[in-house]
């Protein structure tokens, strides 16, 4: 209704725009005098009362929201100065105009206006700055906040307090003076540069009027600005974090404990004791040995001649029980030792030597027993030799023959293990290529004995494959290689021919080789291994036994009747299957084992 005046002033110009709202007010002529007694004064406060209208007038929106529009402000454009960042975001559209009073402004700064701005300025900026920054800050912060703790400042203030207690109610308040104090800290220094920053509304005369921090800039901005805005925007988080540090390290310290249930960790040492007991485990069958160091070989024999000799002395104490020594007597034991598989030499030999000594007297059947055993221990004692190598070969070649089951294979990985634990190097050859479990078996022995083991495919020549470990043990200075055969019985002609072929191969490296032929013969088999022995010793050209598998077997006395008929040497005698069941053999222990002398 009544007519308005608008001023505008920029930059120290002012511009004065009259515009009549409603021309038929008769008032104006009255008030005209009043205006121009006014002008002077205006024309003297516009300048200033000028900006505080223009920049509240533009800053409003930021007045409205505080810090963060002047913050985006001084993001967006340049912090160092205040009045430019001033002339260009409220101005806007009038920047263009900005620079020009820029060169103007030190007018006013001269000017009388000077003095009277510090005056205000002092007590606006303790005063205002202290209420708004805790009211922007604190205010909803710590109070109100507390529960909502949507934002990260309240939460953060009150959990450090109630660390201690529960309540931090009284403690919260506390909270924000002391970021008060840091804020206003802060403030003395850059005021040049944060007034603008944080609290442009009120500063704004504050910046425009203060031009000495302007000139100081060069110099401290850079010190000032990082601390103004690390103040402005940093210090809130800084405070923060730091009180909220102790609550999520309780939440994060829950977590650990649980973590911690590590009752699993007592599992690491059961893992361990499990893992031993699994290798010992394992390892149980390959240390079957260790029964071995209690009983010593002796005792082993024994044990392995029991049932022969059990059966034998039985029947021989039942021949002499409360009987003298007649013919009709010495028949009968003559039968129970060929029963025994000693052989008719044997018998005769013992039936002889009592009836010289002790015809026609009461004898017992202890008696009996030991001129059995000295009789025995003269058959056996020629062919109880121990096995000689002749290392001039080399390597040296034994050939290992007999019949399918008897024992070559597990003789072989005995008799490595006996070698390469005396230092030698051994090479094995798996010449029986007639059964692929044969191989396999082989190749075991070898790694456990650590000896390499040549071999080829199934159905190959047992020849050929000889040949050739010959030539590589050669290569590889091997001190003996031991070479398996097939012992297929069934085929008399095929396997003479293949043990010929063998060894006719291995004299073309060497004249000499196969240097030892073993045969193995299975103990179990009776007068059968007589017949056997009679086989492999024309085809092969054997020249040593083993007699295997003495253990569990009533006709032991076998080794007797071979020792007595083909008169072979017998190196070693097997009581088992595990690698150190392999001894060399003794007459004298062999005959006393079997006759049941101690
Ligand atoms: N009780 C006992 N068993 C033995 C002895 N020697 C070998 N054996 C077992 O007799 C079986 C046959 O042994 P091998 O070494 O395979 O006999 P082989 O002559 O090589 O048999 P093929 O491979 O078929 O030619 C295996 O189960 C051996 O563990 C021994 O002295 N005592």
């Amino acid at each position: 209704m009544a007519g308005f005046f608008k001023k505008i002033f920029s930059f120290g110009k002012k511009e004065v725009v009259e515009e009549r709202v409603d021309e038929t007010a008769p008032l104006p002529p009255i008030k005209w005098d009043a205006l121009d007694t006014l002008k002077p004064e205006a024309e003297q406060a516009a300048p200033e009362v000028s900006a505080r209208e223009q920049e509240p007038a533009s800053y409003p929106p930021l007045d409205g929201e505080g810090r963060h529009e002047v913050a985006r402000r001084d993001d967006g454009a340049d912090v160092g100065h205040p009045r430019a960042a001033l002339g260009t975001s409220p101005i806007g559209g009038e920047v263009e105009p900005t620079p020009q009073p820029a060169p103007e402004e030190p007018k006013p700064e001269p000017a009388p206006t000077i003095p009277p701005t510090p005056e205000p300025i002092v007590p606006a900026e303790p005063e205002p700055l202290p209420r708004p920054e805790p009211e922007e800050e604190p205010q909803p912060a710590p109070e109100k906040p507390e529960p909502p703790a949507p934002e990260e400042v309240p939460p953060v203030q009150p959990e450090p307090l109630p660390a201690p207690t529960p309540e931090p109610a009284p403690q919260e308040v506390p909270a924000p003076a002391p970021t008060q104090p840091d804020i206003e800290p802060s403030r003395p220094e850059p005021q040049p540069e944060q007034p603008p920053v944080e609290v442009p509304a009120p500063p704004a005369e504050v910046p425009v009027e203060t031009p000495a921090p302007i000139e100081v800039p060069p110099a401290a901005p850079p010190s000032v600005e990082p601390s103004a805005e690390a103040d402005a925007e940093i210090s809130p988080p800084i405070r923060q974090p730091a009180p909220v540090e102790p609550q999520p390290i309780h939440a994060e310290i829950a977590p650990e404990p649980e973590a911690l249930p590590s009752p699993p960790m007592p599992a690491p040492p059961a893992g361990k004791v499990t893992v031993s007991k699994k290798v010992e485990q394992k390892a149980e069958p390959v240390k079957a040995p260790e029964p071995a160091p209690r009983r010593s070989w002796f005792q082993r024999m024994r044990e392995g001649l029991a049932r022969s000799s059990r059966e034998l002395t039985g029947n021989i104490a039942g021949v002499f029980t409360k009987r003298k020594l007649d013919e009709d007597t010495l028949q009968d034991l003559e039968d129970v030792l060929i029963r025994a598989d000693l052989g008719v030499e044997t018998a005769l030999r013992v039936t002889d030597s009592l009836a010289s000594s002790r015809y026609g007297r009461d004898v017992s059947d202890a008696e009996v027993r030991a001129v059995m055993a000295a009789e025995v221990e003269k058959v056996l004692t020629p062919v109880a030799k121990p096995l000689e190598l002749d290392l001039s070969h080399k390597p040296h070649v034994i050939l290992v023959v007999g019949v399918n089951g008897t024992g070559k294979t597990t003789t072989i990985g005995k008799l490595a293990a006996k070698l390469t634990d005396g230092g030698l190097k051994v090479m094995l050859a798996a010449g029986d290529t007639f059964r692929a479990a044969a191989i396999e078996q082989l190749k075991i022995w070898g790694e456990r004995t650590k000896s390499p083991v040549i071999a080829t495919k199934l159905g190959a020549d047992a020849a050929g494959l000889a040949y050739d470990a010959f030539e590589k043990a050669k290569e590889a200075g091997s001190d003996v290689l031991i070479i398996d055969t097939a012992g297929r019985l069934q085929n008399k002609t095929e396997l003479m021919a293949e043990l010929e072929k063998i060894v006719r191969v291995l004299g073309k490296l060497d004249p000499e080789a196969p240097h030892t032929v073993l045969q193995t013969v299975d103990a179990t088999t009776g007068q059968n291994a007589l017949n056997q022995v009679e086989i492999f010793r024309n085809v092969a050209g054997v020249n040593g036994l083993v007699m295997t598998k003495l253990d569990g077997t009533a006709r032991g006395g076998i080794l007797v009747a071979i020792a007595a008929k083909h008169r072979l040497p017998v190196y070693f005698i097997g009581v088992g299957e595990q690698v150190d069941d392999l001894e060399p053999f003794s007459a004298s222990e062999f005959a006393r084992a079997i006759a049941g002398v101690a």
